[in-house]
């Protein structure tokens, strides 16, 4: 992915791109010059090659113009369509906190952006990790396009807030909460419930204190 600056007009441009190229059949138009897209959007043909030059590492060929799924790609990748490595967390109490402020995450190339709460009035948090009021959740994942979602509130609010990641565009869930989530079926969702783990534990150790004492 190209990562230069691009001005924020061309920046407004690349969604219409996006929109357009998804219509058309891979199969019947596998490539599009920079002068038919132009001329399908209304827009200046220097100022589309300009646009798709600064998002897109294979340069249109002569004849056969840009590739439509290379092109697809390459501007989602830019828009950030395909962030799976951002995260977001609702509920910074204690759990929620602990994650936010955790760094072994980043050896996994994961990171946490941001915590939201729904008795936060003023942002706040420390070590740059911030936490936000919960009225500032949509717009934030929107912006940046957010797609992992972590739950740590309490039982009795995780579906109220599963339901806002859900309608947030948020397609993965972690959840913490010791409650069983309606999800509609797009969506992952990975229980963390730490009783079972300990509870797998335990039972393992009883296990094997009983084979220890068969052998004395
Ligand atoms: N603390 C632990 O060790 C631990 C371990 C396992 C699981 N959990 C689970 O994690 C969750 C959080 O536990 P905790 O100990 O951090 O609790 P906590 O009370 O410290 O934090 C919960 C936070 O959620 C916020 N909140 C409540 N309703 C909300 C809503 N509708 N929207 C946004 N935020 C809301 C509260 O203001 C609070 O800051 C619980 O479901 C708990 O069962 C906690």
């Amino acid at each position: 992915m190209k990562t230069k600056e691009i001005s924020k007009s061309t920046l407004q441009r690349l969604p219409a791109y996006l929109n357009y190229l998804k219509t058309l059949s891979p199969r019947e138009t596998p490539n599009i010059s920079a002068t038919a897209l132009a001329a399908v959007l209304g827009l200046g043909e220097v100022q589309v090659r300009k646009d798709l030059a600064s998002v897109s590492l294979s340069a249109g060929k002569p004849k056969t113009g840009y590739s439509v799924c290379s092109l697809i790609k390459e501007i989602e990748e830019y828009l950030g369509y395909n962030n799976i490595k951002d995260a977001v967390i609702i509920g910074a109490g204690k759990m929620g906190t602990a994650l936010l402020n955790y760094s072994g995450f980043a050896q996994y190339g994961f990171n946490i952006v941001a915590a939201f709460d729904i008795n936060v009035t003023e942002d706040g948090g420390e070590k740059g990790k911030k936490i936000f009021p919960l009225s500032k959740f949509g717009n934030l994942c929107k912006r940046l396009n957010i797609k992992i979602g972590i739950i740590t509130a309490p039982a009795s609010a995780a579906q109220e807030v599963c339901d806002l990641m859900v309608a947030n565009n948020i397609l993965a869930v972690w959840n913490f909460a010791p409650i069983h989530l309606n999800v509609p079926e797009h969506i992952l969702l990975h229980n963390e419930n730490m009783a079972v783990s300990l509870a797998i534990l335990s039972k393992h150790l009883k296990e094997n204190l009983k084979k220890s004492k068969k052998h004395l």
